[in-house]
């Protein structure tokens, strides 16, 4: 998804406001997760989010958003935004994410999705990652205990 930075989106400094772009995130990851769902998606949490650069007033911002792994009814999309500056045609990687969304049906409850299979080299590190992120963005959210945290756990050698 590509956007160019107009006036109305930026904060005094003319940067893009960081809500603005949290806005577009939500928007090409949701695209994402529902193209391979191909259901109504909502987004159930935004894992940390970190501004490393201002994205300035005139930059051609361009989102790249990819479902990591499917579980049952959820969906992890990993998200890159690059800003543009096109006359000087520099292009710097300003945010990284990863967002999960849930595919519903019409009445909003929660339907199954159909398995990512990953094929690159960076795919399947991304899906390889992608139980231990849910289960900590689960037990951050307090819907897991962190004794069944098994794949985290691994992580830190914790028996
Ligand atoms: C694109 C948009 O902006 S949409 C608007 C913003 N989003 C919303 O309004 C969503 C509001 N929330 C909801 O509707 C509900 O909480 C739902 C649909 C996300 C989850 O509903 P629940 O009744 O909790 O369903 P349930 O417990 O069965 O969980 C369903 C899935 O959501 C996942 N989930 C629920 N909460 C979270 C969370 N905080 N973080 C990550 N995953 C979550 C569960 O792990 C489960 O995944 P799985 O089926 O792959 O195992």
């Amino acid at each position: 998804m590509t956007e160019l930075v107009l006036p109305n989106d930026t904060n005094t400094l003319n940067n893009l406001m960081g809500g603005r772009m949290m806005h577009l995130m939500d928007i090409a990851a949701a695209i994402a997760a529902q193209k391979h769902s191909n259901r109504i998606v909502v987004t159930a949490s935004v894992d940390n989010v970190s501004f490393r650069d201002p994205i300035r007033l005139g930059n051609v911002v361009t989102l790249q958003a990819q479902v990591t792994r499917s579980f049952s009814s959820s969906m992890e999309v990993h998200i890159d935004v690059w800003a543009e500056d096109i006359p000087s045609g520099t292009k710097v990687k300003t945010n990284e994410a990863f967002f999960t969304f849930v595919a519903v049906d019409q009445s909003g409850r929660p339907i199954d999705v159909p398995e990512a299979v990953p094929e690159t080299a960076d795919e399947i590190a991304l899906y390889d990652g992608a139980l231990r992120r849910r289960q900590l963005r689960l037990v951050l959210a307090g819907r897991m205990k962190p004794i069944d945290a098994t794949e985290l756990r691994a992580l830190f050698e914790i028996a």
